[in-house]
C-alpha cells in the first residue's frame, strides 16, 4: 500500500493522460480508490465464522420481527401465522399420504384397496389445497409488508440526515457511511423481514416433515441434517465474500457516481463542452471502471470455487442419505409404503431446508448491509444537536469570546480566537481575502457550527446552554453557496419560514420578493409564483444566476429573523438589484445584520467592519477609521476603488501583496 500511496496521481498537473494507457488501466490501485480507514471495523465484522452467524441468527430474527411489528402488526402476524398453519397442513398431508400408500400396498383385490384408501386420499387432497391457500394468503401479507417497511426505513434515514449538525458533513467517514446506508443498507430492511418469514416457513416445513420422517424411521433425521450442512456453509461463505467485495468497492462506486453525474447532468453540460472535458472524464471513468471490473472478476472466480466445493460435498451427503434409506429397506427395517413416504418426506424436507438455508444465508448477508444502516443511524444520532436547553426569545447582544473553529483533519484553524460584539439594530461587515475565514465565522455566529474553542453568548448566556432550535428560529442565512431548490418560485421564498404561524408578523411572499427585486422576475414567468423552477420537469423553468440570487435574498428576507447573515448576497446581482437589496439591508432597530462581501463599497455604512486574515481578526472599526489606518482594509479598498478611477492599474501591473 505504501508504495502505491507514493505513486503520483495521474490527475496531478504534468501527468494528465487523455486516454487510459495500459499502465493506468491495469496498474496499481489509484490513491483515491484505496480503502478508507473506517473499513477495518466493517471488514472485521464481516470475517465472522459460520458458528458466529448461527449465534447471531436469533438476534437478527428478533430485530426483523421488531421492525415488521413496528411497521404493521396485522401483516406481521398474518405472514408468520399463515406460514405456520401451512406447515401444519404439510404434516397432515404427509401423514395422510402414508395412510393412502399403506392401503394401496396392502393385500387384497385392487377395487377394495382403492376404496379403503379413499378417505385418506380426500384428506391428503384437502391438506394440499389448504396448504396452497394458506401459502398464497401468507405471500400476500408478506408482500404488503415490503412497501410499508421501505417507507418507514427511508423516513428514519432522512429524519436523521436532516437533523445532524452541519459539521457532520465535513467528516469524510460520515459521508461514506451515509452512502453505504443509502446505497444498500436502507433497501435491505424489507428483505430482512422477507427472509425471516421465509426462514420461519422453511423451519416450519422442516419440522412438519421431520415429524413425518420420525414416525417412519428416526435414523433418517440426522442423515438429513448432515446433507444440509455443506450447503449452509457454502452459502454463508459466498455471502461473506460478496459483502467484503462490496466494502472494497464503495469508494470506487462513489467516484464512479460522481463522474457519471458530471457526464450526464444538465447543470454540468455547458462547462464540460466549453472545456472539452469529455475525453478527460471518460478516461477517468474507464480507469476507475477497470479497477472495479478486475475486483468483480476476482469475486466471481472465488465465489464459483466455493460453490463447486460446496456442491460436491452436498452431493456426496445426499447420496449417503439415499444409501442409508436403501439399506434400511433391504434390511427389512422399513416397509415399502413407509419408504415411499419417507422419500416424499425427505424431498419435502430438503426443499424446506433449502428455503431455510437460503433464507438464513440471505438474512446474514442482508443483515451485514442492514447493520451499516443501523450503524449510520447510531452515528447520526450522536451527531444531532442536543435538544432542550434554555429557551431564548431573541437577543440584544451577541458576543464572541476568543472563538475558534478547526475543521476535521486540518492543521490550521479556519477561525482563530476571534472576539467581537454584535448588537441588535447594528450592521456589521466581515471583510478579508479569499479563504480568510469569513464564511466560517458567519456560520459560527449563525449557530450552524459550534466553536471548537471559545464561547458565543447571547445576552450573556453561552449558546451551548440554549436550545439550538430556539436559537435557529431567530437566524436567517443567505448562504454564498445557495441551492436551486426544485420548487415553485413562491415555494422557493416561502420555505424561508414554511411553518410561519398565521398570526405571526413578517413580510408576505410578494413583499419579500419586491424587497429583493425578485418580483418582476417572477411576474414574467409563465405561471408567476406557481412556476416550477426545474427544467427537468414538464413546464419547468429556470432562472439566470442573478435571478436565482434575488430569490435567495427574498427567502432570507421572508424569514424575517432578528439575526440576518448575508454571505455575498449580491455576488451575481446587477447594479440595480444590488442597490435595491442593500437599501433593505440597512439598519433596522429589530434586526442585526452580518454582511460579507468583497464589494467594499457596500460595507462603507456598516457600524463595524471586521477584517480577517488567515482566520484571525486583524483590524476592526468604521470605514473612516479603517481608511485612516494603514492596514489591509485600506489596501483592499484602494485596490478595488482604483478600478473605477482613470489611470487605474492595467492587467499585468504589479499588485501589492
Ligand atoms: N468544510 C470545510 N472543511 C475543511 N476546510 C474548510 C471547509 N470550509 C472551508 N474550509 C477552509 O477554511 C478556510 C476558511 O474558509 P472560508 O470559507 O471561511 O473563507 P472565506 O473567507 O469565506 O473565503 P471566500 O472569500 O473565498 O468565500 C479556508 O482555508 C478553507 O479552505
Amino acid at each position: 500500500m505504501e508504495s502505491m500511496a507514493r505513486q503520483r496521481h495521474p490527475s496531478e498537473p504534468d501527468d494528465p493522460p487523455a486516454e487510459p494507457t495500459d499502465d493506468t488501466v491495469t496498474g496499481p490501485v489509484l490513491p483515491e480508490l484505496e480503502d478508507a480507514a473506517w473499513m477495518h471495523h466493517a471488514t472485521a465484522f464481516a470475517h465472522t465464522s459460520f458458528r458466529a452467524v448461527a449465534r447471531r441468527l436469533p438476534r437478527l430474527v428478533r430485530d426483523a420481527v421488531a421492525l415488521a411489528w413496528a411497521t404493521s402488526r396485522r401483516d406481521t402476524v398474518a405472514s408468520i401465522g399463515l406460514n405456520v398453519a401451512a406447515g401444519v397442513m404439510t404434516t397432515f398431508g404427509l401423514l395422510a399420504t402414508t395412510s393412502v400408500l399403506r392401503e394401496l400396498f396392502a393385500a387384497g383385490p385392487t377395487p377394495d384397496r382403492v376404496r379403503a384408501a379413499l378417505p385418506a386420499l380426500v384428506l391428503a387432497a384437502a391438506a394440499v389445497s389448504a396448504r396452497g391457500g394458506l401459502m398464497i394468503a401468507a405471500g400476500w401479507a408478506q408482500a404488503r409488508l415490503t412497501p410499508q417497511i421501505n417507507y418507514e426505513v427511508e423516513l428514519r434515514l432522512f429524519e436523521a440526515t436532516t437533523a445532524v449538525d452541519l459539521a457532520a458533513f465535513d467528516d469524510a467517514g460520515f459521508a461514506e457511511e451515509m452512502d453505504r446506508a443509502r446505497e444498500r443498507g436502507m433497501a435491505e430492511a424489507a428483505y430482512i423481514v422477507d427472509h425471516t418469514v421465509n426462514l420461519v416457513t422453511g423451519v416450519v416445513g422442516m419440522a412438519a416433515t421431520a415429524v413425518a420422517v420420525a414416525v417412519i424411521q428416526p435414523i433418517l433425521l440426522p442423515c438429513l441434517l448432515l446433507a444440509a450442512v455443506p450447503e449452509a456453509v457454502t452459502a454463508v461463505r459466498v455471502a461473506r465474500r460478496q459483502y467484503l467485495a462490496m466494502l472494497a468497492r464503495i469508494t470506487r462506486r462513489r467516484r464512479m457516481w460522481m463522474l457519471a453525474h458530471l457526464m450526464a447532468n444538465r447543470r454540468t453540460a455547458a462547462e464540460v463542452r466549453a472545456y472539452q472535458m469529455r475525453g478527460f472524464l471518460i478516461a477517468e471513468y474507464r480507469r476507475v471502471m477497470a479497477v472495479e471490473t478486475r475486483a468483480q472478476l476476482r469475486l466471481v472466480r472465488s465465489q464459483t470455487g466455493t460453490r463447486v466445493a460446496g456442491a460436491s460435498v452436498a452431493g456426496l451427503a445426499a447420496f449417503g442419505v439415499y444409501a442409508v434409506l436403501g439399506a434400511l429397506l433391504l434390511g427389512g427395517l422399513v416397509a415399502l409404503a413407509a419408504a415411499a413416504t419417507a422419500l416424499l418426506a425427505i424431498q419435502s424436507a430438503r426443499t424446506s431446508l433449502g428455503v431455510a438455508v437460503l433464507a438464513t444465508n440471505s438474512l446474514y448477508e442482508d443483515a451485514l448491509y442492514y447493520q451499516d444502516y443501523r450503524d449510520f443511524l447510531e452515528r447520526a444520532r450522536s451527531r444531532m444537536p442536543a435538544t432542550g436547553g434554555r429557551a431564548v426569545d431573541g437577543f440584544d447582544v451577541i458576543e464572541l469570546d476568543r472563538v475558534s473553529l478547526r475543521y476535521p483533519d486540518t492543521e490550521q484553524p479556519a477561525v482563530d480566537e476571534v472576539s467581537l460584539t454584535l448588537r441588535r439594530g447594528q450592521v456589521i461587515a466581515l471583510v478579508g481575502e479569499n479563504g480568510s475565514g469569513k464564511t466560517t465565522l458567519a456560520k459560527l455566529i449563525a449557530g450552524l457550527y459550534r466553536p471548537t474553542g471559545g464561547v458565543i453568548r447571547w445576552d450573556g448566556v453561552d449558546t451551548a446552554d440554549l436550545d439550538p432550535r430556539a436559537v435557529g428560529e431567530h437566524v436567517a442565512v443567505m448562504t454564498q453557496d445557495w441551492w436551486r431548490f426544485p420548487f415553485t418560485a413562491g415555494q422557493n421564498i416561502r420555505i424561508g419560514r414554511h411553518d410561519r404561524a398565521p398570526g405571526r408578523s413578517g413580510p408576505s411572499v410578494r413583499e419579500a420578493a419586491r424587497a429583493a427585486a425578485a418580483d418582476e422576475v417572477i411576474d414574467n414567468l409563465p405561471y408567476g409564483y406557481d412556476t416550477l423552477l426545474d427544467r427537468e420537469f414538464k413546464n419547468g423553468h429556470d432562472l439566470s444566476g442573478g435571478q436565482w440570487q434575488r430569490l435567495v435574498a427574498a427567502r432570507g428576507l421572508y424569514r424575517d429573523a432578528a439575526l440576518l447573515i448575508c454571505d455575498e448576497p449580491s455576488a451575481s446581482l446587477d447594479a440595480r438589484a444590488e442597490h435595491a437589496l442593500f437599501q433593505h439591508l440597512r439598519r433596522h432597530p429589530d434586526r442585526a445584520v452580518v454582511l460579507i462581501t468583497h464589494r467594499l463599497a457596500n460595507v462603507r455604512h456598516a457600524d463595524q467592519i471586521f477584517v480577517l486574515d488567515q482566520g484571525r481578526l486583524v483590524q476592526h472599526g468604521t470605514h473612516d477609521e479603517l481608511m485612516a489606518a494603514d492596514g489591509l482594509y485600506r489596501e483592499l479598498f484602494d485596490l478595488q476603488a482604483s478600478g473605477y478611477l482613470a489611470g487605474s492599474p492595467q492587467a499585468g501591473d504589479a499588485v501589492p501583496r
